[in-house]
Formats: structure tokens, sequence, C-alpha cells
């Protein structure tokens, strides 16, 4: 397999206003501008093949979006280099366009009022899409998913699923060798999420696509990501398969109760009583996280027992989420 993006050493910083407070402030603002450097990227070195689906994740602010703005050459490094199949991004932006497809969360990139097939059709000749390969690209999705009916609907009228699965097909439609996904299944409902997890993975095969994947949800990186790299502050803190991630926590078991009640309300009374353990809560219940090395998972379900109904319980392996929260907080060492 071959390299297709290679980033050395690379750092991003902007300048940004040093607002002083209250109207005095502005006032000062006004007449002398105090400057102040935040780092966004703080030297990041990755390579990665071609066709592999990377998840690039990270908390809010940790540097996601600027590593892919200069990955797309929107964005100039500040320093390091980064090549994409052998361009500097931001000095051949039109060559590196031909060879990336983009797909930002709800944002649409296909034209409002058109039928989807009249917005693949001036992709095809902004892209210049030999007649024959766009023949081919559409057997390939009709193949994959039912796109008919969608092709004849205008985007406008189309439900967010339906929107992000033509967005999804518009951004591999010109073949390129890169697709950037920024939070593809975002709003999206259960069975939306999995087609479109499907597809993704699909094309990723059909066409030996290099995927990027930034996302928020951990169901987007099981059903994805063979590599995770995960980026906080700026810095890159892990960059390897998910499996041999799982192997740091492997003494983490999530024990997992149903209780009577307000689920959050009485998660919260939990983590009151066990400050030391992560504990957290969705619809159907509440997850309290355990290092078997420490304590016994019998244990803590008879701590529980004493001061709330469990009507059900299950123990499951640590989940990715848990994860990935565990290196936010303690990173891996
Ligand atoms: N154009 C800009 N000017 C000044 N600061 C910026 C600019 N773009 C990003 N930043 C800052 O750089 C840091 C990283 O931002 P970035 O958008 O890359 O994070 P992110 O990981 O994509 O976050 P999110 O998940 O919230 O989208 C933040 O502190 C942000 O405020």
């Amino acid at each position: 397999m071959s390299e297709i993006i290679k980033i050395k050493n690379v750092i991003k910083e902007f300048k940004v206003l040093n607002r002083r407070e209250g109207l005095k402030g502005s006032l000062k603002d006004l007449f002398s501008r105090d400057y102040k450097i935040v780092r966004a990227v703080d030297n990041i070195s990755m390579n990665i093949e071609q066709g592999e689906i990377v998840g690039y994740l990270g908390p809010n602010g940790a540097g996601k979006s600027t590593t892919i703005k200069m990955m797309t050459g929107v964005l100039e490094p500040t320093s390091g280099e980064i090549l994409v199949d052998g361009n500097i991004p931001y000095q051949n932006r039109t060559k590196n366009a031909q060879k990336i497809g983009v797909v930002f969360g709800q944002r649409s990139q296909l034209w409002w009022a058109l039928p989807l097939v009249e917005s693949f059709k001036l992709l095809k000749d902004i892209y210049q899409i030999p007649d024959a390969e766009y023949d081919g690209m559409l057997k390939l999705y009709q193949s994959l998913v039912d796109i008919g009916p969608l092709l004849h609907k205008a985007v406008r009228q189309m439900s967010l699923g339906q929107r992000t699965l033509s967005d999804i097909l518009a951004a591999f439609l010109h073949n390129p060798k890169i697709v950037f996904l920024d939070e593809p299944t975002i709003g999206l409902d259960v069975s939306m999420k999995a087609k479109i997890r499907t597809l993704i993975h699909a094309l990723n095969k059909e066409k030996k696509t290099t995927v990027i994947l930034t996302t928020h949800d951990m169901g987007d990186v099981d059903a994805l990501c063979q590599r995770i790299v995960i980026i906080d502050k700026g810095k890159m803190l892990y960059d390897n398969d998910i499996e041999h991630l799982k192997g740091f926590f492997g003494s983490y078991r999530t024990l997992k109760i149903r209780v009577e009640g307000d689920l959050k309300a009485q998660a919260d009374i939990i983590r009151r009583e066990v400050p030391d353990f992560s504990v957290s809560a969705d619809d159907e219940w509440i997850s309290v996280l355990v290092d078997e090395d420490k304590n016994k998972v019998i244990d803590v379900l008879g701590l529980l027992q004493k001061t709330h109904k469990i009507r059900d319980m299950q123990l499951e392996e640590i989940s990715t989420e848990e994860v990935i929260k565990k290196i936010y907080e303690e990173g891996v060492q």
C-alpha cells in the first residue's frame, strides 16, 4: 500500500485579538490592539495509507477542523509539511480539489433547488468526469442504495437522511482518492445511521477511497474505523488501531443497571455515592465503569443495591466511547 497523506511536524497558529473586558476595554481595543497567538495544531505527524478509514477524534476545540482545513488546502500550516497524494495542498488547491471529496455534517454542498441528478450533472462538468465513469458510478450507487426515487427530487424537499446520503454520493462521484467526512451521521435516526455507515464502508471497499472521519459518534467509529487518531489541545494523544487501545483498558468493565425512577436523576445520586467511578446514563441504562484490578463488580453491585431498587443488570466490555473519554481525561501511558 502507498501513503496518500504525509503530515510531518505540522504546527498551525492563529493570531487572535486579546479582547479587554467592559466598555473601557473595548475603547482601548480600538486604539491599541493586543494580540495573542493560539496554537490550534501543535506538532502533529502522521502518514495515512491509500484505502484506510481513519477516525480523527478529539474534544471540541482540539484542532481537528484546523488539521482537515490544512489537508484540503484551505489553510496553510505555520510550519511543517503536508503532502496529499504528492501535492502541497495550499499551493495546488485546484489539483488537490480533484483528488478530494468533502461532506460537512448538516451543511449540504448540493444545489438546493435542483433535483439531485442535476447537481450530479453539474459536478460531472466541474470535475470533468468522463461519461463511462459517470455512468459506472451511477450504476454502483444504484446497486448500493435505491437512488432512483432520489435522483429526481429537489434537495430542499429531501429529509435530512436523504440529503446526507446524497451529499455522500456527491462527494464520491468524481472518484476522489480521499474523502473527508465531518460528523456524517449527526442528527440521523438509528436506521439511517446504519444505512449511511454501510454506504461509506461499501464505497471505501469498492473504490479503495481513503476516508478521514471526524465524529463524536462512537457508533461511527466502531462501525467504520480500523485506526483512530486522537488529538487534544492540538497535540496528538494516540495513533493506533482501536483494539490495541482497548488493550490498555482491559481490566475495565461497564456495569449497566436499570433502577426505578428517572435514570438521569438516579445517575446523579450514584455519582455522589461512588465519586471514584465514572457514571453515565442514557434512556435505558445507568453505566458504571469498574476497574476490576481495584474493585470487584459484585461488590459495586452490592453497594448500589443498598440504596437503589435494581430491576435489571448487564456486564459489558469497556465501550469505545468510554475508552476515548478516559484517554481525554488521563492520556495513554
Ligand atoms: N480562524 C481561526 N482564528 C482563530 N482561532 C481559531 C481559528 N480556527 C480555529 N481556531 C482555534 O483553534 C482551536 C482548534 O479549533 P478547531 O476548530 O480546529 O477544533 P475542532 O477539534 O475542530 O473542534 P470542534 O469539534 O468543536 O469542531 C480552537 O481553540 C479554536 O478556537
